[in-house]
This record gives C-alpha cells, structure tokens and sequence, in this order.
C-alpha cells in the first residue's frame, strides 16, 4: 500500500486549490494511466476527506491521520482507501479526541453553525428539475432501477424536483430537455421569490445570470415576460444562449458588463427600467462546500471583505433600475452573514427599498445546498 499512501502525499503537496479538486484530479490521473478504476475512486476519496476534515484538527495530526480519523467523520464506504489506512490502526473511537474546528465562522440566522459544520463531511446530492412529464421521467428511473425522491418545495407542497442517488449516471436515461441539473437550495430561492410577486413581472433583469439556472427557472414558470441577463463573462453569456436553445426558450437578450461599475452599466442599459431584478452575486459559497470542499479547506477570512467589496456595488447598482413598486432580490449561495444579513442591512440604508422577506433557505436536512435570499420592494 506504500504507492498509495504516496499517491496521497503527491496529490495534497501539489494541489493549491486553483483548479475545482476534481479537475485536478482528473488531470493528475491522466499524468498516472497505471493507476486502477478501484485506485482512482479511492485516492479521490481520500483527497476529498481530506479537504472535508483537515480544518477540523489540530495542524499537529498529520495528513494521513487527518484521512484516517476523516474516513469515520465523513462516513466513508470504500473498502479499499479502507484497507490502505488499517496500518494507521484509527477507529471510530479515537475520533473525538482530535476533533477541534479551527475557524470562527458568523453564520446567518436561522441555520445552526454545528449543523452546517458537520454537514461538510457528507457529499449532498444530485437534484434534477423535471420540465416535462414527472411520470415519464418516474417510469423511466424506476426502469433503470435510479433510487429518487420527489421533493417538497420550501412551503411544502411537492414539486418537480427529485434528488437522484448519488454515483448514478443519467445522463443517457432521460432527454436533455426535460430535465434541468440544480440544486434543490437554488429552486427554491426562486418559489420564494415568485411567492412575493403581487403580479407577473413585464419586464426583468438577471443581473449575474451565470450560466442562467435562476432564469430558466424564472421562464419556465411565469408566462412570457421580457428578460435581459448579463453577466462579466462572455464565455458564460454564451452557455447560457446554448442552454436557452437547447430548453427551446428562444434567444434572451444578454448584456457582457460589470454591474459594479455604474457607469458600464448605465452606458449598457440606459433609462431602462425592470419590474424585476435578481441579482444571484459572486460569493465565498459557503453553502455550496459540501460539494466543493476544497474551497472551505482554501478559505481566508480575508476573502470575505473582497467578496462584500463585490456585492453592495453590485445590488446597489442594480437597485436603481428597479421600477417603484418592483421587487428586487439578493441571492448567495453563501452562510455568512457578512455576504447575507451586511449587505442587507447596507443595503436598506439607501432608504429607498422596503424589505419583504429574508430567509437562510437550510437544504442540509434534505442533503442539498444552502442559500440566502432577500427580497425589497422599491419605494
Ligand atoms: C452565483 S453566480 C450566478 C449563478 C446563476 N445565477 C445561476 O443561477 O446559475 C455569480 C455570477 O456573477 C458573475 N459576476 C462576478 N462578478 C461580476 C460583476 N462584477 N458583474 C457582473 N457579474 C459578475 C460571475 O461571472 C458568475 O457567473
């Protein structure tokens, strides 16, 4: 087992966290063709408990310990990274004696910080929006013999979200149309937000629309409206028109511009004015670590002022393309209230937004992601 124990040890001295873990790994594992499937599956194992856990011990444990006592924490099932650790000889029962977090966080209201803590070491799960038919897609996983769950939506009614079981593909079993990859967390910050609607919206903006998951969402659910999107990234801008076609949503007028800068945006949008804005801001993406724990391993509290410097100009300046009596919401996909409540409270300085509702939308019970949204109305 010494090649794979080496493995580990090159994998963690040379990833620095500038490439998503499982790109990294991806290439590192083309770089070593000799190395197995049963290899593969479980150096990621162990370099995805290591990322989960190290924050959680004292910098005195070392890395191979760090897996060995992660592998209990994060409930790991892999025989094989199993075997590889027995000479560390770690049971369960020498968990707590090292378990100490190392790092403060300020956690939005409503959302227990242990219970965000400990949900770090389970991967959450794979949610799918069914766009078509749910009986078709329900026959058709059952055929296949997919575990899945139709989910309730926050209020409680069912939707047509399902969480698939992690590790199965289905990517070849249903039609690329009918269904759409996004977290249970993500729907549901747009019922809420549809929820404070008084009536549909003629004319809306998606300030950072990405690769459009909130818009797609937003034009599948309310009956034809005008939506701009914009974005800083063409490259994005441009899946986004690929993913519109390939939902059969037509072509939505996109804008490539730096919502912070107020005078790219004004030159962009002139005296338009929205009945609504969503404005979805870059983030540390707290809520979203369980997936991508390498960015909770990699974080500085330094990076949250960098973040903030990001988002106040942004949904500031969104803020005054609002139309009086129109609504305008602040998505994160962030657990921090310096990203949440802050820029909230900043935010209603400006005295000219009502604030309808505020929410930590918690997925951890569900295995999904966590997110805040805040919806104000213009004065
Ligand atoms: C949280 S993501 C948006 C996700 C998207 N709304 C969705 O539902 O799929 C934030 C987006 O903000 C964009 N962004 C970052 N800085 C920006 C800026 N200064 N102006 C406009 N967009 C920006 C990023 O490129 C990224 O696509």
């Amino acid at each position: 087992m010494t090649f794979f124990i080496q493995h580990v040890q090159r994998i963690l001295d040379t990833y620095e966290g500038q490439l998503p873990l499982s790109l990294f790994l991806r290439q590192y594992f083309k770089a070593y063709p000799k190395l197995g499937s049963r290899d593969r599956r479980a150096l990621s194992e162990a370099t995805f408990i290591y990322f989960r856990c190290r924050n959680f011990f004292d910098g005195s444990v070392n890395n191979m310990h760090v897996i060995a006592l992660g592998y209990h924490l994060c409930k790991s099932k892999n025989a094989f990274l199993a075997k590889a650790l027995h000479e560390f000889n770690i049971t369960e029962s020498t968990v707590k004696p090292f378990f100490q977090p190392n790092i403060t966080f300020n956690i939005s209201q409503g959302l227990s910080s242990e219970e965000w803590l400990h949900s770090l070491w389970q991967q959450p799960q794979l949610f799918i929006r069914i766009r078509k038919s749910i009986n078709e897609v329900v026959a058709n996983l059952k055929q296949h013999e997919i575990d899945f769950e139709v989910m309730n939506d926050w209020y409680g009614n069912v939707t047509d979200c399902m969480k698939i079981q992690t590790g199965k593909s289905i990517d070849n079993l249903l039609n690329e149309a009918d269904y759409v990859v996004q977290d249970w967390s993500s729907q549901q910050s747009i019922y809420i937000l549809l929820n404070q609607l008084k009536s549909n919206p003629v004319k809306a903006w998606d300030v950072c629309s990405g690769a459009g998951g909130k818009s797609i969402l937003l034009k599948d659910k309310l009956p034809a409206f005008d939506l701009t999107v914009s974005d800083i990234r063409a490259s994005i801008l441009h899946n986004l028109q690929t993913r519109f076609k390939q939902y059969g949503l037509g072509k939505v007028k996109s804008l490539e511009v730096n919502s912070a800068d107020a005078n790219a945006l004004r030159e962009k949008l002139g005296d338009q004015m929205f009945d609504l804005v969503v404005c979805d801001v870059p983030c540390s993406g707290s809520g979203t670590w369980a997936r991508t724990p390498e960015q909770f391993h990699f974080y500085k509290p330094a990076m949250l002022q960098k973040f903030k410097e990001l988002q106040f100009p942004i949904v500031s300046n969104a803020s005054k393309y609002v139309k009086q009596g129109g609504l305008l919401a602040y998505i994160t996909c962030s657990v921090f209230q310096e990203e949440n409540e802050d820029v909230v409270n900043q935010l209603l300085q400006s005295g000219t937004l009502d604030l309808k509702h505020t929410q930590i939308i918690d997925g951890i019970g569900n295995q999904a992601d966590c997110m805040f949204i805040a919806v104000f109305e213009k004065q």
